[in-house]
């Protein structure tokens, strides 16, 4: 994997926008109101604006801000989110619905939701990756529709008082799509027939709730696919020990063609104008206070630039 370890880098390299990149460490974004403090750092043109640029002009009522965080398996999200939530009370986590898909009743009020087969033990997640070309298909519209529930259900409780509201999710439909579902098709677990089905689904799904689920910005986790094996057997989570590296580079080449190169074709257009801020994590930030304040310092330097934009 290319890139030097723990350089975070926000790129910007939609066609109608110049290309962009440059490290984030250093506060940049103070650098730049100080050099231009009149300009707007990102030039956008209000007939190109993205619908989340839109949806953020000033005058509109006051919104959050959604952040999708990215990567591979056992990468590190989740430990990287809570770190992020312990940071600020406007920053909350939407956490993926794993809890649904292995049947794990953490809560109360997550037992609540589960259908009635998944109250008497289904792990859907267990089936996929024992028998993929049965249950993949299964999986993967459970875990859309799961994702989107979960998206729509988090609208703005805590967050109301806060005065620079956002919200991270981890992963999110276009993941789900255009990593996983798109990589079962290709290893053939999902059939021409179900994938025909499941783009059509998730195209109209999109549509129907584009305002809920569309994002503001991506952070994309950037771990070596050893490391995430590495790191997936020592959570040691049972469904997952049996997943073969191959499985991992194939999700991590995928995730390099979208967030990395942005070569990655994708029927959502305004997705090629999203902000990206990439992190490499390869690196052990665990226990160690400077690492994570250096983390957190990117993802707040990588605001104050999309305020800057949204406010442009
Ligand atoms: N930077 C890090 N250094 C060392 N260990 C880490 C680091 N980040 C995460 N871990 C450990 O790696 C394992 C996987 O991390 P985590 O559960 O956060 O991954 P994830 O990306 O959320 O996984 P998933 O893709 O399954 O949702 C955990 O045991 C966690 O403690
Ligand atoms: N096939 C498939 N499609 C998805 O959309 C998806 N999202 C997450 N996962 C798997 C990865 C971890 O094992 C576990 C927790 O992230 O769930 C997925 N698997």
């Amino acid at each position: 994997m290319g890139g030097a370890p723990c350089l975070g880098t926000l790129s910007i390299l939609a066609p109608k926008f110049q290309a962009f990149q440059c490290p984030v460490g250093f506060s940049r974004s103070l650098v730049c109101f100080l050099l231009f403090p009149h300009q707007s750092y990102f030039t956008t043109r209000e007939s190109n604006m993205s619908p989340s640029l839109k949806r953020a002009c000033p005058g509109l009522e006051k919104r959050i801000k959604r952040i999708f965080i990215e990567g591979n398996i056992a990468a590190g999200k989740s430990t990287f989110v809570h770190l992020l939530e312990e940071q600020s009370k406007d920053w909350e986590v939407v956490p993926e619905p794993i809890a649904r898909w292995c049947n794990v009743q953490t809560q109360q009020a997550e037992f609540e939701e589960l259908t009635t087969s998944q109250k008497s033990g289904g792990n859907v997640l267990q089936m996929m990756y024992e028998k993929p070309e049965r249950w993949a298909y299964t999986f993967q519209s459970y875990a859309c529709m799961s994702r989107i529930r979960a998206q729509i259900k988090s609208t703005y409780g805590k967050l109301q008082e806060a005065e620079n509201p956002v919200q991270f999710f981890e992963r999110s439909v276009y993941s789900d799509r255009y990593i996983f579902a798109s990589n079962l098709y290709e290893c053939e677990c999902v059939n021409e027939t179900e994938w025909a089905i499941y783009q059509d689904w998730h195209s109209w799904l999109h549509q129907q709730f584009g305002k809920h689920i569309e994002l503001d910005g991506i952070i994309y986790l950037r771990a070596a696919p050893e490391m995430c094996m590495q790191r997936l057997h020592l959570r040691g989570r049972e469904e997952e020990q049996g997943i073969p590296l191959e499985y991992l580079e194939k999700l991590h080449f995928k995730h390099e063609s979208w967030l990395q190169n942005r070569t990655l074709k994708m029927e959502f257009e305004y997705l090629n104008e999203i902000p990206i801020l990439t992190l490499d994590v390869n690196e052990d930030f665990k226990g160690d206070s400077v690492k994570c304040g250096d983390m957190v310092e990117k993802v707040r330097s990588c605001f104050l630039q999309l305020l800057h934009l949204f406010h442009a």
